[in-house]
């Protein structure tokens, strides 16, 4: 389904009559009243109340308007969208609901939307309309060519819609319409499972007190390798509770990243045993299943992310910088986080392709890396040789795999307090590179995106 056209004529004569209104002016929310007001929509917007003097002044030039609260927002706006914290999404909308204009459309920006349109049942008003969006992307990744989805859950009005849809088009991001049931289970595997692997990583890294970017003993270097520390980092990075609120309030993420976790689990514990034809058959299946369709060009090319390495920023400790010229291959890896994560889709019957209309930049990274280490000539059986028969990464992936049950337990126990402690115990360990790490991972993500083919 596309977009519906309007003439311009009625854009032009919306953008003269009709306010649109942001409740939480973060990351998200101020790319959004940015982008709206630059292109002539008339924009308002707040943040917590305690806020209000600080941002009216620091965005007093700006075209959009900062107002006190939301009730300042909802009684003026003709389209409300919240883009605050999915943890406090429930309260408030509760206290600004009730002040939405009179037949305004509400959508919001949290990154699961079964908890949010409950809420949005719950407290507005039955003449509101609910039309509601998700930026497939991060605040600083650039919204052209990103997956927008659309879910219109209540509208009256068939224009209703329409104006949405003319409001989000100078975004240029490409619309996705599902409903909301669509848009979870999609996400729970999109982003859910893929941060959990990252997390894990991360976390792994932590408990072994790794930089891998600056280790002596040349395990952690080459493409695959970069993209684990870089998406790492990147998610590491930034704010706790996207990541928290993306796979706590959504259910369907709970199943995936426990199936995950359990994935991991036995393929080590086979690794463990030598149970060598048993750990073979179970891969061979899961590539047949995963990639036994696969024509083409595969997503990504190792080559191109050998570059990407943090360690050309530390240099008296890093492999490249050794003044040897000679080009090392990286030793074999088990690689047990993306055979894990093969493993899943085979276990849960996905098929990663299907959801590539939704993906977001990691997810396509994270099947891009897994395409090529199943795809490539060689590679599978030297990694399933290594992850039996070699000791160098085994302490890495006993760290791994009880980071990826940790993980899942914290989010199938919804405990909110005890993601915030873990993550940002593992992001104090990391936090002197993200600087560096945010420049290589956005120069790699850039790379990434145009050499992928994004269908
Ligand atoms: N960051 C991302 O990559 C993406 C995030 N999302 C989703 O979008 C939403 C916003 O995320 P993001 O912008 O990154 O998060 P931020 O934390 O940057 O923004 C949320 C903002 O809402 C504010 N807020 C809290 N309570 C109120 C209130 N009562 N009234 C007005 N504002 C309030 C917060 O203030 P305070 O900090 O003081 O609590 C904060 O400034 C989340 O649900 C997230 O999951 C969706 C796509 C991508
Ligand atoms: O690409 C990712 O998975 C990110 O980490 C950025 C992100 C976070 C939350 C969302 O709801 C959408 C995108």
């Amino acid at each position: 389904m596309t977009a519906t056209s309007v003439s311009k004529q009625q854009i032009q004569e919306w953008k003269a009559t009709k306010t649109v209104g942001i409740i939480g002016l973060g990351d998200m929310g101020l790319l959004y009243a940015q982008k709206f007001s630059e292109a002539g929509w008339k924009v308002v917007g707040c943040d917590r109340e305690e806020q209000y003097e600080t941002l009216a002044k620091k965005y007093a030039d700006s075209k959009f308007e900062v107002v006190l609260n939301g009730h300042y927002v909802s009684r003026v706006s003709d389209y409300i969208i919240y883009s605050v914290e999915a943890a406090n999404l429930d309260k408030i909308v509760s206290l600004y609901g009730p002040s939405s204009k009179v037949g305004a459309i509400v959508g919001g920006q949290t990154s699961c939307k079964s908890p949010e349109i409950a809420a949005f049942e719950k407290y507005l008003p039955q003449d509101i309309e609910i039309i509601t969006i998700h930026s497939l992307h991060g605040p600083k990744v650039n919204t052209e060519g990103q997956p927008l989805v659309i879910i219109d859950c209540r509208s009256y009005k068939p224009e209703s819609l329409q104006f949405v849809e003319s409001l989000m088009s100078c975004l240029k991001s490409k619309f996705v319409y599902l409903t909301y049931e669509e848009h979870d289970r999609i996400t729970a595997d999109t982003q859910a499972v893929t941060h959990a692997a990252f997390l894990s990583m991360g976390c792994a890294w932590d408990k072994l007190k790794i930089y891998p970017w600056t280790v002596n003993d040349k395990k952690w270097f080459g493409g695959l390798e970069n993209v684990k520390v870089n998406i790492s980092l990147r998610i590491y990075s930034n704010k706790w509770h996207v990541y928290a609120g993306l796979a706590i309030t959504n259910p369907h993420a709970h199943q995936q990243v426990l199936q995950y976790a359990t994935s991991a689990t036995d393929l080590f514990a086979m690794c463990l045993d030598n149970r060598r034809k048993e750990f073979t058959e179970r891969i061979m299946k899961a590539k047949e299943f995963v990639f036994g369709d696969h024509t083409g060009k595969l997503l990504l090319d190792d080559l191109i992310l050998e570059k990407y390495s943090l360690s050309r920023s530390v240099s008296s400790e890093s492999v490249n910088s050794s003044g040897n010229d000679e080009v090392q291959s990286p030793p074999p890896n088990s690689h047990l986080s993306l055979l894990a994560i093969v493993d899943s889709w085979y276990q849960l019957g996905i098929n990663p392709y299907d959801h590539m209309i939704c993906s977001t930049p990691l997810f396509s990274i994270f099947l891009g890396v897994s395409e090529f280490l199943f795809l490539t000539p060689k590679l599978l059986e030297q990694t399933i040789e290594a992850a039996l028969t070699d000791n160098l990464f085994r302490k890495d992936d006993l760290e791994f795999v009880i980071a990826a049950r940790e993980w899942s337990s914290i989010i199938s126990a919804e405990n909110f307090e005890l993601y915030e402690k873990k993550f940002e115990t593992v992001q104090e360990f990391f936090k002197p590179m993200f600087p560096e790490a945010n420049v290589i991972g956005n120069e790699m993500i850039k790379t990434i995106l145009q050499h992928s083919k994004r269908e």
